[in-house]
């Protein structure tokens, strides 16, 4: 029979910490200790409703509703399911939506045309264009010409060089990454002087979120595709983010004791059984590492939806910010 027992986790120093009434402790089945699971899709429901209530308010006290306007080009599945997803997202939250949808052979400049139309457009108040765009467009280009005061995605060179930057504040964060850290402080777990190391550099994930982690005063190594034994590096941190689309990479031997997992690779891998024909794992492999680990988050059901949550967020701000509210 199962012997089954909860225990505080000490090796690093966060042993009982609040989430809403949720403990952080690892957990103790038949001698063999098993991660806390994060769960970033409870979270985002918590923000969500957070979210909606201000929103509400917004509403009666000022007449303000948040807009948000997302540009989807091509028929990728996987970008179409992301789009409803944040549709659904805004309208149980109560911002307005927006969408254009434009065929795979469209133009840039289509696609410039739209930006800037919301650009100018008082009743939007963040613009997104989902990622990734055709290969005969230049993102660059793109992501460029959405305003800074719109952009929440974050993903805006001046937003992302004043996060780069000692003193300066960006008005927005992408929102991965901004989720990945938002997570670790609604679970308490303490930033301040860890060692972590995120794995990948993409812009959209791995460079932003080790500039946030080193925000929060912890030590930063990033390991990429040319990094020589990761595994050696991975072994001293604290935290770990992976970001970098390699299915179940991250091995339990990569992971040190009592270590905190954030997992943001979202990979499909076949499996029959699946209704779906294949399964989503993540980055890091989660049957092995969640034996070692503190704390970890599960694929699906961990980062992914703190990324839309963190959508909202940024389209809250924005409206609060152009309208001069606090
Ligand atoms: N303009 C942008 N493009 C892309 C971004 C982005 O932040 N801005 N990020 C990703 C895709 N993405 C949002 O756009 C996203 C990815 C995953 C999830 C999510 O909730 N995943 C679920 C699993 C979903 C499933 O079952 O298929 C989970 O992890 O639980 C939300 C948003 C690239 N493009």
């Amino acid at each position: 029979m199962l012997s089954f027992s909860i225990v505080p986790y000490c090796s690093i120093d966060f042993i009982h910490c609040n989430l809403s009434k949720v403990d952080v402790y690892a957990i103790q089945v038949d001698n063999e200790t098993f991660a806390k699971v994060i769960d970033g899709k409870r979270v985002a429901k918590d923000i969500r409703e957070e979210i909606a209530v201000e929103i509400s308010k917004m509403k009666e006290e000022v007449g303000i509703v948040p807009g948000l306007a997302v540009i989807l080009v091509g028929d990728r599945k996987d970008s179409a399911t992301y789009v409803r997803n944040k549709k659904k997202a805004c309208d149980s939250v109560g911002i307005n939506s927006f969408e254009v949808r434009l065929a795979e052979d469209s133009t840039e400049e289509e696609v410039l045309n739209h930006i800037s139309k919301f650009n100018d457009d008082p009743s939007v108040h963040g613009i997104l264009v989902q990622l990734p765009l055709p290969s005969h467009m230049n993102e660059q280009n793109v992501l460029n010409a959405v305003c800074i005061e719109k952009d929440v995605d974050g993903f805006h060179p001046l937003n992302i060089g004043r996060l780069a930057m000692r003193g300066r504040e960006p008005l927005f964060v992408p929102c991965t990454p901004k989720g990945c850290i938002e997570l670790l402080h609604r679970y308490d777990i303490p930033i301040k002087g860890k060692r972590a190391v995120v794995i990948g550099r993409s812009n959209i994930v791995g460079m932003p979120a080790a500039l946030l982690l080193q925000r929060e005063d912890a030590t930063v190594s990033i390991v990429h595709s040319r990094t020589k034994n990761p595994e050696e590096i991975t072994r001293q941190a604290d935290i770990i983010i992976a970001a970098v689309g390699q299915p179940n990479m991250v091995r339990g031997s990569w992971v040190k004791p009592g270590a905190v997992l954030i997992d943001v690779g979202i990979n499909p891998v076949e499996d029959p059984e699946s209704a779906r024909g294949y399964r989503l794992v993540g980055d890091i492999c989660y049957e092995e590492a969640s034996k070692v680990a503190s704390a970890i988050t599960p694929v699906p059901g961990g980062v992914g939806p703190m990324t839309i949550a963190m959508l909202l967020s940024n389209t809250l701000l924005s409206a609060k910010r152009i309208h001069n509210l606090r």
